[in-house]
């Protein structure tokens, strides 16, 4: 079956996905504000600035008005900012309707309030058909035709299964996932260890302490998550593992060269603004580590590294944190029996 599907966002991982879903045949209105990126995106079959490399299918239709980009769809795929979502969620609202699907690709927490995108989708009094999507899933890779797996969670099977009648392609798999919390707190929590790793990367860190990073940030994520009510299994997925694994490696990821900017003697400032787009992970850091402090949850590296970019503490704090912190259990969801006698 054919849908009308609407993309709010016109950055890179909006236009990645609604490139997918017009080249499976599907009639997509891809919103932004930005009217000369409309007339370019429509007229060129490019959006020059965020995937400069990627033509864009040619049914593809870029719209900055917004009223008609809704009304027409019945499903919705908010890919803008977290620092935005709210605002654009509040102007979409007067324009549901009971039967539209609302799906939330942002990773991130609202800067307003301590709360997940879904949870600000969740406000609105007309649909509940919510899901959110997540995973390894760098958007110019996505455009490239690279094989990329996602996961699409949600507790209603229909909305599960329209993501993938959407998405699903050659080169996109959507896999399935009802553990929506932690998801999307995976989602959100890896772009902090993302600026760690890449700023361990520009002090050439071995492979030993990468690995070691990398393992200890799962650690952390998925502690912070089972505190919130995730299922840590979800931390062994694409959600979890999988995007930690991407966006702590790859150049791609801008909050890896958030963290490789200062890594390499950039302050936070300019760290970002050499970016020119959005990089999740320092509001994210933010706020986790306040709630960790309010909630009690040992989190040694996010913790460090919001002292090394906020409190102007050395390098080593970080470092020396993770290696000097209180011993942990390797994996401490394993049942007490097998805690006791790894
Ligand atoms: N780029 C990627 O590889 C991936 C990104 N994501 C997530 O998707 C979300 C969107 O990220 P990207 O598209 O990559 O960001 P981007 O920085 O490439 O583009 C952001 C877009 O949002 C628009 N925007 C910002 N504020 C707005 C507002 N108030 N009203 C309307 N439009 C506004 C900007 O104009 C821009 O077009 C982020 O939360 C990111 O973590 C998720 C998976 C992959
Ligand atoms: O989430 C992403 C890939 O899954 C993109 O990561 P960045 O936001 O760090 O570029």
């Amino acid at each position: 079956m054919k849908h009308s599907v609407c993309v709010l966002g016109g950055g890179s991982f909006g236009t990645a996905l609604a490139n997918i879903m017009a080249k499976n045949g599907h009639q997509v209105s891809q919103w932004m504000r930005n009217e000369e990126q409309v007339e370019e995106i429509n007229l060129t079959g490019l959006n020059s600035r965020y995937l400069p490399n990627a033509p864009l299918h040619r049914e593809l239709l870029a719209t900055s008005n917004l009223e008609q980009a809704i009304r027409d769809s019945d499903t919705v795929f908010v890919s803008i900012p977290s620092k935005s979502f709210e605002q654009v969620v509040q102007r979409i609202e007067p324009l549901l309707t009971a039967d539209k699907i609302l799906i939330s690709t942002t990773k991130g927490f609202n800067p307003n309030r301590f709360e997940l995108m879904s949870d600000v989708l969740r406000r609105n009094p007309i649909t509940q058909r919510i899901g959110v999507l997540s995973g390894p899933n760098l958007a110019k890779e996505i455009a490239a035709g690279q094989m990329t797996g996602s996961v699409v969670a949600s507790s209603d099977d229909q909305v599960r299964q329209r993501v993938i009648e959407l998405l699903k392609s050659p080169t996109f798999r959507v896999y399935e996932s009802k553990d929506s919390k932690g998801v999307e707190l995976a989602g959100a929590l890896k772009n902090i260890y993302a600026i760690v790793c890449g700023l361990a990367k520009a002090l050439n860190v071995g492979e030993n302490t990468m690995s070691m990073i990398m393992t200890r940030s799962l650690a952390e994520m998925s502690r912070f998550a089972v505190h919130f009510g995730a299922n840590p299994m979800t931390f062994l997925g694409l959600a979890g593992m999988g995007d930690l694994i991407a966006t702590c490696t790859s150049p791609l990821s801008r909050n890896y060269r958030v963290g490789f900017a200062i890594g390499s003697g950039q302050d936070l400032n300019e760290a970002v603004g050499g970016i020119g787009e959005v990089a999740e992970g320092v509001n994210t850091l933010k706020m986790v580590v306040d709630e960790a402090q309010k909630h009690g949850l040992y989190m040694p590296l996010a913790k460090g590294l919001s002292k090394l970019l906020f409190d102007n503490a050395k390098l080593e704090s970080l470092i020396g944190s993770m290696m000097t912190g209180e011993q942990k259990w390797d994996v401490e969801f394993a049942t007490n029996e097998e805690n006791s006698n790894v």
